[in-house]
């Protein structure tokens, strides 16, 4: 799941505008079910505990099946999701068929009950009926949890919940029959009263983390939010008709009236106001729209009425494709949650052997006290919480990360920020605004200036390189009508080439006439360069016609970015297909050491794998196609948010407000991410270290044996920790670190 695409994004935009439509019709209790699964996986329909991550990465999603199940309560476990059945009723229900057993059976130890009856032959039914009520209906999402574990050689917390529940239940059915048939003298001790707590608690515990679950990514559905459900259609009439924005299409118009949500992405054709992106770009001021400008569904209009035409609804919108991006980043799988999967495996193996031998070193003190003390082992390690450790902050974490403006598309690139040594940063779009303008113009002799920018015009035509957007716009300014030139070729890091009224020309950089041996003015064009400007020749056939020198300005952030990674103690690098000159420019506006320029970009990635091959860790930041191969190189890939769809789709994170210092928010979100992990790891399982022995009994000799309800409660408790923990995650914390 490393490597998603918007591709996929688009594949699941139909399933996705129904999952839209159902969390909107849902209520409040159903909607934290829908945002669960739609935080964690694509095969809903599995059992429990079968799914893992890797499995998902082409399982088909069917989000209006699953939906079906509504009534029911989902969880996740180390990143899987069981449909533990409805926790809310299972839980009431158990506590009737509990009430039983808990007044009429012997409490464990006491071999007396709430309730004395003196027929224990009826007492003994009524209780061996609830037993196996409390067991086969309280107990079945562990029981089916831990069929599917054992399917899946992944023996975990399923498992051990079910050992648990499995040895009092069978003990006591045991029990039961030796003391009324078989040997009524020798009194069995019976585990009723323990195997109805256990299950009372174990069903609470996850109806609590149930609860706990539910805050934690709200990003996604404040988002859903957003989305109004009716919207102003214009008809062909001209008037205004309410529909459903659900039926909304592409083409149509519709009206927002001051104050209105925004139901669709779309053009305005009337009017002007200002709007306020701020949710759904992590932009905070508002942002005044006229005539010809886009605006995105979700976005709130402030004062004026516009008319808008549809480019986008739902769920083909700029909102479920964020969506969309939220979630497969939660979902996506990170090296901690593996180390979560592998720590609850040797949480298994440590319990069932520590179980095991302290059953039989028990044994001497007799059969019930063995039960009870590997029961209570059984039942402490169940590493609940630890499945949700690192779940519940990583999309707690991404979603905070959206609320900023960071769309962070793969979990592992939490991580792997701990260890970045450098960022390697693009220059033209990353660190400066790649909105260029024409300095200068020099024609060679027997060529006018005007037909040098004619040609230069023509060919440009057919780029969408900044640095030809401009040449267009400085022609256009002289009033010359441009005709694209033909046949036209793009060259990489050099240039593009075509053929105007049967001529080849071509637009290419300094570098490329030096290693062809053509000859041009170095002196004119290093004096542009040193000023910061790009420099271009035209070519025709081998014959330098001019020279053109565009210059662009560098972000506001920019430095801020470079100063914040230096006290970070990271080194930034500037890599620029530009010239050496221009590069050396900006770098020493910057304040940067370390640059390379003049590259192709082969050169870029070959560079990411030069610093990688040092045994550094390095991030990449770019925007531009010839960045895309360098971004799916580099430890992480940063990819600007205004950048080509090439660059953001090789990204691990995307820039939304293209600010290049939102890298620092990036790295800062990711350390808080990391500690909250390492400190939930130790929360969800390493308790155990100390509560597995305790539970064994080693402290037996200063009378400390825990009971197996104790021990149920304490994993419980360690769930709640877990999950206040990873609450305790937020974005205010990015902005003062
Ligand atoms: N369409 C074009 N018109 C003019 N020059 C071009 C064009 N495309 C590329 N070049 C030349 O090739 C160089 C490298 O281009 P490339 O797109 O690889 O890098 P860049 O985007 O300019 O810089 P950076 O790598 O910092 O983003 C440019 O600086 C320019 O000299
Ligand atoms: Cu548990
Ligand atoms: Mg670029």
């Amino acid at each position: 799941m490393d490597q998603m695409k918007m591709d996929d994004m688009k594949n699941d935009h139909q399933k996705m505008s129904d999952m839209q439509n159902h969390m909107q019709s849902m209520n409040h209790d159903d909607m934290k079910m829908a945002h669960e699964m739609s935080s964690t996986g694509h095969q809903m329909k599995m059992d429990h505990g079968s799914m893992n991550m890797s499995g998902m990465d082409h399982g088909h999603m069917d989000m209006s099946n699953d939906m079906d199940m509504a009534g029911g309560d989902v969880m996740m476990h180390g990143g899987s999701m069981m449909h533990m059945g409805n926790l809310k009723v299972k839980f009431w229900v158990s506590v009737v068929l509990a009430i039983p057993v808990l007044l009429l059976a012997p409490i464990m130890g006491l071999n007396i009950s709430i309730i004395n009856l003196n027929a224990p032959l009826a007492v003994g039914i009524v209780i061996v009926l609830f037993d196996s009520a409390l067991y086969f209906y309280g107990g079945m999402p562990f029981l089916k949890g831990a069929v599917a574990e054992i399917k899946d050689k992944s023996p975990e917390m399923m498992t051990l919940v079910t050992l648990g529940i499995s040895v009092s239940y069978f003990y006591s059915l045991y029990a039961f029959v030796a003391n009324n048939f078989l040997n009524p003298a020798n009194h069995v001790m019976d585990f009723s009263f323990e195997l109805a707590t256990l299950i009372l608690i174990m069903l609470l515990g996850h109806w609590i983390e149930m609860n706990a679950l539910m805050g934690a990514g709200d990003a996604l559905q404040k988002m859903a939010a957003l989305l109004p459900k009716t919207a102003h259609l214009v008809t062909e009439t001209g008037e205004t008709k309410d529909v459903a924005v659900a039926d909304l299409q592409v083409g149509q118009s519709f009206q927002v009236r001051s104050g209105e949500s925004i139901p669709a992405d779309g053009v305005i054709t009337d009017g002007q106001s200002t709007v306020n992106e701020s949710l759904v770009t992590g932009e905070s001021a508002a942002v005044t729209k006229t005539v010809g400008d886009k605006v995105i569904g979700g976005a709130t209009n402030n004062n004026g009425t516009l008319t808008v035409k549809i480019s986008g609804t739902g769920d083909s919108g700029y909102l479920s494709q964020v969506m969309k991006m939220v979630q497969n980043a939660q979902q996506s799988k990170s090296k901690a949650e593996d180390k979560a999967d592998l720590v609850a495996k040797y949480l298994f193996y440590a319990a069932f052997g520590v179980g095991i031998i302290a059953f039989f070193a028990w044994l001497p003190q007799g059969l019930a006290t063995a039960m009870t003390i590997m029961v209570t082992v059984f039942v402490i390690a169940c590493p609940h919480a630890l499945g949700l450790a690192i779940p519940l902050v990583v999309s707690r974490s991404t979603s905070i990360g959206a609320q900023n403006g960071l769309l962070v598309r793969n979990r592992q690139a939490i991580e792997a920020s701990q260890h970045v040594s450098h960022v390697l940063l693009d220059k033209t779009g990353t660190l400066t605004e790649g909105q260029f303008t024409v300095n200068a113009l020099v024609p060679s002799k027997d060529v006018d200036e005007q037909t040098l920018l004619t040609r230069l015009a023509a060919l440009e035509s057919n780029s969408t390189h900044p640095l030809a957007q401009a040449i267009i716009a400085a022609a256009q300014a002289k009033g010359i009508k441009v005709e694209a030139a033909q046949s036209s070729q793009n060259i990489p890091g050099v240039g593009i080439a075509g053929e105007i009224n049967g001529h080849q020309y071509m637009i290419v950089n300094g570098n490329y006439l030096t290693k062809q041996g053509i000859q041009f003015d170095q002196a004119v064009a290093d004096k542009w360069a040193a000023k910061g400007n790009s420099v271009s020749f035209l070519l025709q056939d081998k014959q330098v016609q001019g020279m053109v020198a565009e210059g662009d300005t560098i972000k506001a952030g920019a430095k801020e970015l470079i100063s914040g990674l230096q006290k970070r103690g990271i080194t930034p690098v500037m890599l620029t297909g530009d010239n050496q000159k221009a590069a050396e420019h900006v770098a020493g506006l910057l304040g940067l050491k370390e640059f390379h320029a003049g590259l192709l970009p082969n050169d870029k990635q070959k560079i990411v794998a030069e610093y990688q091959a040092k045994g550094n860790h390095v991030i990449m930041v770019g925007d531009g196609v010839n960045d895309a191969p360098s971004l799916a190189a580099a430890n992480i890939g940063v990819a600007i948010g205004a950048g080509t769809d090439v660059a953001i789709d090789s990204a691990d994170v995307i820039l939304v407000k293209s600010e290049p210092s939102d890298i620092l928010h990036f790295l800062d979100l990711a350390k808080i991410t990391n500690r909250k992990m390492v400190q939930n790891l130790w929360w969800g399982a390493g308790y155990n270290i100390i509560a597995i022995p305790l539970a064994a009994g080693v402290l037996s000799f200063i009378g400390i044996i825990l009971d197996p309800a104790v021990g149920a409660a304490v994993m419980a408790m360690s769930t709640v920790i877990v999950a206040i923990n990873a609450m305790g995650l937020t974005g205010e914390k990015i902005k003062n670190e």
